[in-house]
């Protein structure tokens, strides 16, 4: 049934360009998922959309409609599609409910879900381009099922997306080179996806950034470690997962059929729903940088194949202070405008944009912290000045000082 009057309700999660409330179909009666972004970021849900409408799967998000509507307290307009709710939240909110690890049974099942969606996606040309925890739900079915296709590449859509994007951490050795993004890709990532389940983590550890990890997957030769205390089917699947060579790597339609998957049943996932129903939570305060996805603007093949060769180019910034990397997720961050090189003045508001990620937005307040711009640093008129290779770099750094000194960054590249 069409949607056309709904009222929004409370928040369910927030990604780094939308922010998603459940929402009541005032007719019916029936809850949804509204995911809501500004209307200068339209292209993204619409995107999403137009992939999502072709779509019918039980392993696959649904999409309801869509609308613009109007916030009455900031008089501004955004963009709204309408999805099926999942009230299990994401994987990721389950990995953390049942302490971080989930139990090999529930692994298999929820394995053999994503891999169901993975064969229907694959079989109707879409790549997902960005499978991880959260962007797996789960339904009222109990089933998992794959969500946000605001990263996927399809070959009958004209919106889809044909750049590399994805979240680093999950990227396999070609997309972190920035070669091919097909649905090989998807596997290695699911095989990531595994991994967080098994052990609660990011497939790969001691990286402290994601140019780093992203050089690493790329050039090093080696795969995630396999968790030894996983049956040794299971390691097996994973194995064949994490084949760096693509050609290699076994297909989602192969895996359906490996011993791990084959012999889940679906009363695990629903055990697992059952027994920890809980609404889910904002997924933005987990750990910063290894969930975020990227969106590479302009000539990504470039930018990321060149990453190998730029391990000297650094802002020059002492690095002998308690730096931290912080990622914005305040409720209010939000960006129109390009710094100065000297800061903020003492009343004024600095709004910082330029960012490699299309979907980064922050606001920076002068009376939080105290501002250390200028000299060196890539502040200036917004362009990126760490004598980066990239020419058209638009990475802004903003460095500040308070108790603990943070590093604000947007974008990746002058990073390495
Ligand atoms: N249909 C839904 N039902 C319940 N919760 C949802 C639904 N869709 C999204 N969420 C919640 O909102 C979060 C953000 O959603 P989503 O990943 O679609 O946003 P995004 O901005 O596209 O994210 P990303 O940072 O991966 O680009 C999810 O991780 C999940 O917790």
């Amino acid at each position: 049934m069409e949607i056309q009057k709904w009222r929004r309700g409370g928040i369910l999660g927030r990604g780094s360009c939308a922010t998603v409330s459940i929402a009541t179909n005032s007719t019916s009666g029936e809850e949804f998922a509204v995911k809501s972004v500004p209307v200068c970021r339209a292209e993204v849900l619409r995107r999403e959309q137009s992939i999502l409408s072709s779509l019918d799967s039980p392993f696959v998000i649904s999409c309801l409609g869509s609308d613009i509507s109007k916030n009455h307290h900031t008089d501004q307009s955004c963009c709204n599609l309408f999805l099926e709710y999942a009230p299990g939240g994401s994987l990721t909110d389950e990995v953390k409910r049942q302490h971080g690890r989930l139990p090999e049974s529930l692994v298999r099942s929820r394995t053999f879900e994503i891999l169901s969606g993975l064969v229907y996606l694959h079989d109707m040309g879409i790549v997902h381009c960005d499978i991880k925890g959260q962007n797996v739900l789960i339904g009222s079915d109990s089933r998992a099922k794959i969500a946000d296709f605001g990263c996927a590449k399809s070959e009958f859509c004209e919106y889809a997306s044909s750049q590399i994007s994805g979240t680093p951490m999950y990227m396999a050795p070609e997309v972190a080179r920035g070669e091919e993004q097909g649905t090989p890709a998807d596997v290695w990532a699911l095989g990531c996806t595994v991994i967080e389940m098994v052990t609660g983590a990011v497939p790969w550890v001691g990286f402290s950034d994601p140019v780093s990890v992203l050089h690493h997957i790329g050039y090093f030769s080696n795969v995630p470690m396999l968790p030894n205390w996983m049956s040794d089917e299971g390691k097996d699947f994973l194995s064949k997962c994490l084949i760096r060579e693509p050609s290699k790597r076994w297909s989602a339609e192969q895996l359906i059929n490996h011993p791990f998957v084959e012999s889940s049943d679906n009363s695990a996932s629903e055990k697992s729903v059952i027994e920890s129903w809980v609404s889910p939570k904002s997924i933005l305060d987990q750990g910063m940088w290894d969930s975020m996805t990227l969106n590479l603007e302009s000539e990504p093949l470039e930018r990321i194949g060149m990453l190998a060769g730029v391990s000297t180019v650094r802002p020059s910034w002492s690095d002998d202070e308690d730096w931290i990397t912080v990622r914005c997720n305040t409720e209010d961050a939000f960006v129109t405008d390009v710094p100065s090189t000297s800061g903020g003045g003492e009343d004024e508001e600095v709004n910082l944009v330029g960012s490699h990620m299309e979907t980064e937005e922050f606001q920076f307040k002068p009376h939080g912290y105290d501002y250390v711009g200028g000299n060196n640093n890539c502040l200036e008129g917004g362009k990126c000045k760490t004598n980066c290779r990239f020419s058209d770099c638009n990475s802004v750094f903003l460095k500040t000082r308070k108790e603990l000194s943070m590093r604000y960054l947007i974008g990746y590249p002058c990073l390495v």
